[in-house]
């Protein structure tokens, strides 16, 4: 929503249209990041082992939780680049700092991703064995 139009009355067609920003958005990640591809994959990886595994609802919960987190962590990521190269397209150090931080955030929400998927899915498999 912008400055100038705060007094704007509640329009369905607009609610849509934010909407289909949004996708847009979504899609210009798949396109433009290969994380975003990283991301794809494992999250098929993991949707399907948890289907194979027959895990239950609340396993399903934790695991679509850790696969969001690693997504909106990787969406913010993204939006927050294409500010940097807007806001400083030369070197900058605290834009360094900034994107570097930035990429943390994704970095730390696929590693809890990770211990999430192993705490869930170790012991389906060991009762497979
Ligand atoms: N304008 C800049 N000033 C200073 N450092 C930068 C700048 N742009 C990028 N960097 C440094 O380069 C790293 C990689 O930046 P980039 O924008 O390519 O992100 P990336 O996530 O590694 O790449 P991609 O998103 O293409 O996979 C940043 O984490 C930062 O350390």
């Amino acid at each position: 929503m912008s400055l100038t139009n705060q007094s704007e009355t509640f329009s369905v067609a607009k609610r849509v249209q934010s909407i289909r920003h949004a996708v847009r958005g979504v899609t210009e990640m798949l396109k433009s990041e290969h994380n975003a591809w990283v991301h794809l994959f494992a999250t098929v990886c993991v949707v399907l082992a948890a289907a194979v595994l027959s895990v239950n609802a609340i396993e399903w919960c934790f695991l679509i939780l850790a696969i969001m987190a690693v997504w909106v962590s990787e969406a913010l990521n993204t939006a927050f680049e294409f500010l940097c190269d807007v806001a400083s397209p030369d070197f900058h150090p605290l834009v360094k700092k900034s994107k570097d931080v930035a990429a943390g955030a994704v970095l730390l929400s696929a590693i809890g991703a990770v211990i999430i998927a192993l705490i869930i899915f170790v012991p389906h498999i060991a009762l497979l064995l």
